[in-house]
């Protein structure tokens, strides 16, 4: 059932979005440990994430990608102040539960796992705890926020360091919610069923300009100017995750990539943010990638 509540009850739609919007401009950093999450929080990240491996170890590895164990993710909560988020497996409710009975800030129903069900997403509103969740392109977006997302992230093709993935996904967003804006009334019913998403959230989009909830960019940032570009093309925020812990120099990137991501269009100062960094993660071309390996064909 849709929240459209304007109230601000624990668990409301307001409080839930809320959230987000107060993360907005930061990069939210991918940790696996307490010591990770110290470094991005020392390095001026807005939150961490904490998941079982950092995206470019899940390719490498291989294996079913899953849930943090609890024990990790109190580490985390203890070592940091700032807002903790944790992933679940697309369709895992039960991931989910557990991760509110832990009292994370927020929930990822991520790609980047294993997903648990191949039909059906998590429904968003059973929960109090606030999701946020992948999309390529508007209609999956809106597929997400009928379900309860709170906050979105283009998905970019996370572990590979390759940040064009991530560049299709927010052009392609940014740009299926402009061609809306130019529509007709009377067409925005025909453009609902395209994007296969509820009319309602598309007209609403028509009319406003944007998405209700806050989007941020995801997958492949490897470097400050990444992070800036993101931010110039129109992102809230960004999320990293190997760029920084599969990097030479994890301390002096993560401060790196938060600084340039605040000052994304002030080119000397991302210039000066990408000096002496060390090695940046190597990488992988997405162009290289076989189909089953591109995690941002996960989630529909
Ligand atoms: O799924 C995510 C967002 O919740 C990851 O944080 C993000 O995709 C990390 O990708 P990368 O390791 O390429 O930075």
């Amino acid at each position: 059932m849709t929240d459209s509540s304007l109230t601000s009850s624990v668990g409301s739609n307001r409080v839930k979005r809320g959230l987000a919007e107060m993360l907005k401009g930061g990069v939210i950093m991918d940790v696996v440990n307490a010591d990770q999450a110290r470094i991005a929080e020392d390095a001026g990240a807005v939150a961490v994430m904490a998941l079982e491996r950092v995206p470019a170890d899940i390719r490498s590895q291989g294996g079913v990608a899953r849930m943090s164990d609890p024990d990790l993710i109190d580490g985390i909560r203890a070592a940091v102040s700032i807002p903790v988020m944790a992933k679940a497996r697309i369709g895992h409710f039960v991931e989910a539960q557990v991760l509110q009975a832990l009292d994370v800030d927020y929930i990822d129903e991520s790609e980047v796992l294993s997903p648990a069900d191949y039909v059906n997403h998590i429904d968003k509103w059973n929960f109090t705890i606030p999701f946020v969740c992948g999309a390529t392109n508007l209609g999956e977006a809106l597929r997400r926020i009928n379900e309860g997302a709170a906050m979105i992230r283009s998905k970019g093709e996370a572990g590979t360091g390759d940040v064009s993935e991530a560049t299709k996904h927010i052009r392609k967003i940014l740009g299926e919610i402009r061609a809306l804006s130019s529509l007709a009334p009377d067409e925005l019913y025909v453009a609902a069923k395209e994007l296969q998403a509820p009319y309602e959230l598309v007209a609403e989009i028509a009319e406003t300009g944007k998405l209700p909830v806050v989007l941020f960019t995801a997958g492949g940032v490897a470097t400050p100017a990444d992070a800036a570009m993101m931010m110039q093309l129109g992102a809230d925020g960004v999320f990293v995750g190997s760029g920084v812990f599969k990097s030479g120099d994890p301390v002096k990137r993560a401060a790196a990539i938060v600084k340039a991501t605040t000052f994304y269009d002030d080119p000397q100062v991302v210039a000066e943010a990408s000096r002496g960094l060390g090695e940046a993660m190597v990488g992988i071309n997405v162009s290289d990638l076989a189909a089953p390996h591109r995690l941002s064909e996960r989630g529909w």
